[in-house]
């Protein structure tokens, strides 16, 4: 499949496992070969490309999220192509869950080379509207839970004074996107976190980035309604939806020796959307509707 067409299908969202296996990459086999990689959010729409490209470049991935069930199918369909592979649940809002996992991982493997945070997500709803409870669900989700990844993994490299990466999957926050504020403000957060600990933890040999995809069809999309998701794609210059595997791309630019000289970073992959278009996750209020056009 080429890399940069995917189909705009009704039935299902994103990419199979059995695209995932033969998709086209531009890396080299063994660009991350032997490193052990821990995937927050590995069983979702872009975590899952994650999964698949950095295993089919020489990885061990270890894919965390909630849902048991979902990270074993995962897990399993990647063992088959002969991949490495395991599964470990935990919710990473626990970080009690959070110190666990890494004690499992490094028990088990003595070592994690790169933690990508892929986990999060959140509700649409005009912000006027937001409860605490529904607040509180998206900042612990996508910051408290992120840094909770990101300072776990940074002081298992210290103590065991090895290197490290971190890639942080956020959502482009440069202009709004209306209808998750609670979101941009969860996911600004987690952009100036990596910027201040970039150069906190350069000394100990720990690069921290950011990955922002614009609009890229997964099944995540489900929580927006149908008119919503439909005018995704014509939000960005390319007038088009962006695939998983572009943003899996970009985590290996990152997360590989070609990002060596990286730290720090947010890197865009939206098709142009911060310069032109807008996105209304909630329907475009009259308001700003040209009556004219
Ligand atoms: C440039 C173009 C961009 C286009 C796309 C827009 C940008 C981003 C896209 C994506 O990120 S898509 C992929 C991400 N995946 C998801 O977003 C997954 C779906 N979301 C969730 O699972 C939740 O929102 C969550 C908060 C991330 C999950 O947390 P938790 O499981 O704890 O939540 P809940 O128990 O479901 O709810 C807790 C609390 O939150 C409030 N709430 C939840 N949903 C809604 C809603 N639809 N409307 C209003 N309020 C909601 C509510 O207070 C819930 O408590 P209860 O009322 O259930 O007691
Ligand atoms: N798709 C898009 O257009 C865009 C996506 N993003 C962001 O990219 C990231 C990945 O998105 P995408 O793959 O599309 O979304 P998905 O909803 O498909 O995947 C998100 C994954 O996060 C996991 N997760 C959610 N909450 C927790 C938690 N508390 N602990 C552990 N795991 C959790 C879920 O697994 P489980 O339910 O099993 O826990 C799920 O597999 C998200 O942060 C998303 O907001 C940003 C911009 C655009």
């Amino acid at each position: 499949m080429a890399d940069d067409h995917m189909p705009q299908r009704s039935d299902r969202l994103g990419l199979t496992d059995d695209e995932l296996a033969l998709h086209r990459t531009v890396f080299a086999s063994d660009a991350l070969k032997d490193m052990v990689i821990v995937l927050s959010g590995g069983a979702g729409g872009i975590g899952r490309a994650i999964a698949w490209l950095f295993a089919r470049l020489g990885a061990h991935l270890v894919v965390v999220g909630r849902n048991q069930g979902k990270l074993s199918a995962l897990t399993s369909n990647m063992t088959a192509k002969g991949l490495q592979a395991s599964a470990c649940a935990a919710d990473i809002r626990d970080a009690d869950a959070v110190a666990r996992l890494f004690d499992t991982v490094w028990q088990t493997h003595g070592r994690v080379d790169g933690l990508i945070n892929s986990a999060g997500g959140q509700f649409p709803q005009p912000a006027i509207d937001f409860s605490v409870k529904g607040w509180n669900a998206v900042i612990d989700t996508n910051l408290n839970g992120t840094w909770y990844m990101m300072q776990t993994a940074a002081r298992h490299w210290r103590d065991n004074k090895q290197p490290g990466n971190i890639v942080n999957i956020v959502v482009v926050t440069t202009h709004g996107l209306y209808g998750i504020a609670h979101s941009i403000a969860a996911r600004s957060g987690v952009i100036g976190l990596s910027r201040s600990v970039a150069v906190e933890w350069a000394p100990l040999n720990i690069r921290v980035n950011c990955v922002a995809p614009g609009a890229i069809e997964t099944e995540g999309w489900n929580v927006y309604a149908p008119e919503a998701r439909a005018a995704y794609p014509r939000s960005n210059p390319m007038m088009r939806a962006g695939s998983p595997w572009n943003v899996a791309e970009a985590c290996a630019y990152l997360a590989s020796p070609s990002g060596a000289f990286v730290t720090g970073e947010t890197l865009t992959v939206d098709g142009g959307g911060q310069l032109w278009g807008e996105t209304w996750t909630t329907g475009k209020p009259a308001y700003f509707i040209d009556k004219d056009t």
